[in-house]
């Protein structure tokens, strides 16, 4: 009912829930003194000893009272912020150094949009369990003993030992709904994740379901999906309401259990009418704290399941990293017998051995799925799970920070990533410390410069991924930002794929400018612009087939052989066809 990882997030925080116990019962006394001046009032009526004195004691105790609540609930309330304010925001703190601490490998062990989910509504789920349901707790268990002692004191133990047994009746209900709701509320939060997930990549590949016409089918699917989280919300709801009717029941028939011992003892003339009238107000308050412990149970408990989430998340095994900063301008790149697989049951790169040395130009070619992206990621550091050796000047790739691969290695895939903002936040991500000269600089290089200033300059707005940009130019735009970055190492992995002639031509230039400078490892499916390679490996089902220079691998006439006739052919092929068309 507690979870004690929790409590202790609350660190310096944890006396707010101290302040909302204290001002609950501060309430709670405040109560009790104003129930037995209206006791006394009342009886007083009765036997017709009402003095003027009396009714001014009450009326002042009333207003004493009251004020005492109103200020209680407000103090209690503030505490109760506090508490929240400071564990919410040092759990997204926690979400945030995580993902950051997983690196570029996040993905593999969860979802983005369950991370995004997790930060967002899952921590605002911890709101009640926070700010109301911890003091609460304690709170149910301290008001009615304070309760039992005021009744038994001043009233009759017989009354007080009824009621505070009665309240003891609630807690089993709380348990039997906790049993069921840990099953419920898992399934609960299952179908709520992967309704999120299903409804963002709905959204994401919209355009591609309206082309096919599969939008139809998508949105049924959807509704199945809704429709199934729709029933397990209201099998949550429903055990609910139904714990909260079974205390409801409680309450009352305890309540009244009390009251009608009190009138029998009264009746029996061994208490007074003042003490009747005192256990007639303060019997529903024996039950109310237990009560309203149970109906926030079900909110705490979202909020535990929330956080088991949370924490699972948090609990993700890291990857290594190393201590070592790669501080080089030139870098050297050895795979040594690297073997690779993304599942157990499927190699996806065997003993490949790969050299790229200081300022080379390597390429690396194969059909679709050789596993060519997958050794980009690897140099990368994405995965961490491989055998064999990748090595940076001679030093494993582990033993190295992440950031600091990050900023010695620039990867420029087939499909760079624009950020919705203006040409100069994208250019800024390249190199935060950029001058407007650089920049622009950059720009001019990749033939961007008079498009961008003929639409405002580096202000230029860009929409989400580019989408006001044509392909050529968003993947340009891509290689100003990595040009800016300036490391020693690039690798293209199909830069050039997806894009018109005239921008491919471009790029390619480009590249071969960085390669007086640069070391290149260049992934391309297109061979014609391999041919000046120092060297070309060519990988065949993850193992590397053949490598050399062009002139080799033509000698070779192997596959690499094979291949590239074929598409010199294909090329020759569509040139002449161009030339009929004309
Ligand atoms: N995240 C992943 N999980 C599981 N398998 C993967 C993953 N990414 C890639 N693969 C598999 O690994 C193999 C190699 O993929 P990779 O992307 O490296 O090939 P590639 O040579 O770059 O292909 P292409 O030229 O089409 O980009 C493929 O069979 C692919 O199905």
């Amino acid at each position: 009912m507690i979870k004690m990882r929790l409590v202790r997030l609350l660190q310096g925080a944890g006396k707010n829930i101290i302040y909302q116990i204290i001002w609950q019962t501060a309430v709670l006394i405040a109560q009790i003194v104003i129930v037995q001046a209206l006791a006394n009032f009342i009886a007083a009526i009765r036997q017709e000893e009402l003095l003027g004195q009396q009714i001014a004691v009450t009326l002042i105790t009333i207003l004493i009272g009251s004020s005492i609540c109103f200020f209680g609930h407000r103090l209690y309330s503030r505490a109760g912020y506090r508490a929240t304010r400071d564990v919410k925001r040092l759990l997204r703190q926690k979400i945030y150094e995580k993902v950051l601490r997983l690196g570029p490998s996040y993905k593999e062990q969860s979802k983005s949009i369950a991370i995004v989910q997790m930060a967002g509504e899952g921590v605002e789920q911890l709101e009640t369990y926070f700010g109301q349901y911890l003091s609460q707790f304690f709170y149910a268990l301290i008001a009615p003993l304070i309760l039992f002692a005021y009744l038994s004191f001043t009233v009759s133990v017989k009354v007080a030992l009824t009621l505070y047994v009665t309240v003891w009746l609630i807690p089993p209900v709380i348990m039997i709904v906790m049993i069921v709701a840990k099953k419920l509320l898992s399934k609960y939060f299952k179908s709520y994740y992967n309704l999120g997930g299903n409804f963002l990549e709905k959204l994401r590949g919209m355009t591609t379901l309206k082309i096919y016409q599969a939008d139809e089918a998508a949105a049924a699917s959807m509704d199945e999906e809704a429709e199934n989280f729709r029933k397990i919300t209201m099998k949550v709801l429903l055990m609910q309401l139904n714990s909260i009717s079974v205390m409801d029941a409680i309450t009352y028939v305890g309540a009244c259990g009390g009251i009608i011992v009190a009138l029998h003892l009264f009746a029996a003339g061994t208490i007074s009418l003042a003490e009747a009238i005192v256990v007639l107000f303060l019997a529903l308050e024996f039950f109310l704290p237990m009560r309203a412990l149970g109906s926030l149970f079900h909110i705490g408990m979202n909020g535990i399941k929330a956080a088991d989430r949370i924490f699972a998340f948090l609990d993700l095994p890291e990857p290594t990293t190393g201590e070592k900063e790669l501080m080089a301008d030139r870098i050297a790149i050895e795979l040594q017998h690297l073997t690779f697989a993304y599942e157990p049951s499927r190699t996806i790169l065997q003993d490949v051995n790969i050299t790229i040395a200081p300022g080379s130009f390597i390429s690396l070619v194969g059909v679709s799925g050789s596993g060519k992206s997958t050794i980009a990621s690897l140099i990368m550091g994405k995965h961490r799970t491989y055998n064999g050796q990748i090595k940076f000047n001679g030093t494993e790739l582990s033993d190295y920070t992440c950031h600091s691969i990050m900023d010695n290695i620039t990867l420029v895939g087939s499909n760079s990533w624009i950020f919705q903002g203006t040409v100069r936040d994208n250019l800024l991500q390249g190199k935060a410390t950029a001058t407007l000269a650089e920049m622009e600089k950059a720009l001019e290089e990749v033939n961007l410069l008079n498009f961008v200033r003929e639409r405002g300059g580096l202000d230029m707005p860009v929409m989400t991924n580019g989408s006001n940009l044509s392909g050529g130019q968003k993947q340009r735009l891509a290689l100003a930002r990595a040009l800016l970055h300036d490391t020693p190492v690039y690798i293209f992995d199909e830069a050039t794929s997806n894009v018109d002639v005239e921008s491919e031509t471009l790029i390619m230039q480009v590249i071969h400018q960085l390669a007086a400078r640069k070391t290149i490892l260049f992934i391309s499916h297109k061979l014609a612009n391999v041919a000046g390679s120092d060297k070309i490996y060519l990988l065949q089902n993850g193992k590397v087939a053949e490598a050399g220079t062009q002139a080799e691998l033509m000698e070779l006439q192997g596959t690499y052989y094979k291949l590239f006739t074929e598409q010199k052919r294909l090329l020759r092929f569509s040139t002449t066809k161009e030339g009929e068309q004309a």
